[in-house]
């Protein structure tokens, strides 16, 4: 079933919630709403559920307007981070609790209800503990039978909330591949709200980011990492270093660097700020005598934290100057290099390197959003 989101939005007292929010969900989508804690991803997914209502704006499912159609009618699953399983009640007895809660001409027989929960146990391969209680259960398989229980009752649309949210970060990274995998079985419409970046862009078919109650951006998982459509996108999708300056005629002159900018290629003297990733920085040891190049800076490690394969740098610009067009990133630099690498180079603490950035990420100043 498709999803249309059509002008939502949603104050609380003076706050605003949700502000002019429009989505289209094609029928079959896995779409992640990402975003930072408050920005309104919840309170769309109870907008979309029918718990809570918009002040203006529609939801359409598949092209019907559902105003007037009550949260138990609109063919709705829900899973949350918290499990809500009745903890009095055997797995098979909470995955069986909906059928048996239809109203009785739609209810299925008894045999119906047990084959249907068995092929349910089976889907998310927990069939081995259909007796047990769910005090008896890991987390992880608590919230793979609160999705079994979501799926019993054939919903159109299942709506996810942080749904591994209180899970270690192993069992996380295994359970959002198991529910990519049954998603690809299912294809049911499904929409969940995470503020982990890393979930989102593995996960989703598409990641929608949510900033103050508005979309930032909505794309595949690569359209939005490689296509940022403003600095908070791009700052909210992975580690960054920031670098304040300005551009004319698509060259940047940021944090005592000179970085070519081809994206503001018609900029005249504005202000910028421009994004690195840590792994986009090249470090080396700079040469006897030689001078600093203009796309480098010359900075101190402070710090180097080698696990496994990476080493995690932490660097200090020796040339950050503190004008407030032309300073120097707003904290630390952040590298990271291969551990090899790190390794071979004998990299000590203390000890003056040049970094520079192979890439960088500049927009105008006024767009800035973090
Ligand atoms: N019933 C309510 N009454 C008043 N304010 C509310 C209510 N529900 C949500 N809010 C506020 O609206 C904003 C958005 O809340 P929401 O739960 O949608 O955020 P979220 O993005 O899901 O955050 P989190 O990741 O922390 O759950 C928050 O600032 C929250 O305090």
């Amino acid at each position: 079933m498709s999803i249309e989101i059509r002008n939502v939005s949603k104050q609380f007292g003076t706050f605003r919630a949700l502000d002019d929010v429009n989505l289209d969900i094609n029928s079959g989508e896995l779409i992640a709403l990402l975003g930072p804690s408050g920005c309104g991803k919840t309170t769309l997914l109870r907008i979309i559920a029918g718990l809570e209502t918009p002040d203006t704006g529609s939801i359409l499912f598949s092209g019907e307007d559902t105003t007037d159609v009550h949260v138990r009618e609109r063919g709705v699953g829900f899973v949350f981070q918290h499990y809500a399983l009745f903890r009095h009640m055997t797995v098979f007895e909470n995955v069986a609790f909906g059928l048996r809660m239809k109203p009785k001409k739609l209810r299925p027989s008894e045999a119906q209800i047990k084959k249907k929960v068995t092929e349910l146990l089976a889907l998310v391969q927990l069939d081995w503990l259909a007796e047990r209680h769910p005090s008896q259960l890991s987390g992880g398989q608590r919230q793979r039978i609160a999705l079994a229980r979501a799926l019993a009752v054939e919903p159109k649309v299942l709506l996810l909330d942080e749904p591994f949210g209180a899970l270690d970060a192993k069992v996380r990274k295994e359970l959002r591949r198991w529910l990519r995998r049954l998603h690809d079985e299912l294809h049911v419409t499904s929409i969940f709200v995470t503020h982990d970046q890393e979930e989102a862009l593995e996960v989703a078919d598409r990641v929608v980011v949510i900033n103050h109650g508005r979309i930032e951006q909505s794309g595949s998982p690569q359209e939005v990492w490689d296509h940022p459509a403003s600095p908070f996108v791009y700052g909210f999708l992975g580690d960054v270093n920031l670098f304040h300056g300005r551009a004319h005629e698509g060259l940047a002159e940021v944090g005592g660097m000179l970085l070519p900018a081809p994206e503001q290629g018609a900029a005249q003297n504005e202000k910028v700020l421009a994004y690195v990733r840590p792994h986009d920085l090249d470090v080396e040891r700079p040469g006897v005598g030689a001078a600093v190049p203009a796309n480098a800076l010359l900075a101190q490690l402070t710090r180097a934290i080698v696990v496994g394969p990476i080493a995690r740098l932490e660097l200090i610009a020796q040339n950050a100057t503190q004008s407030p067009d032309n300073a120097g990133p707003e904290t630390v630099i952040e590298a990271q290099i291969a551990a090899q690498q790190f390794r071979d180079m004998a990299f000590r603490e203390g000890e003056m390197l040049l970094v520079t950035p192979r890439r960088a990420k500049v927009f105008l100043d006024q767009a800035a959003g973090i």
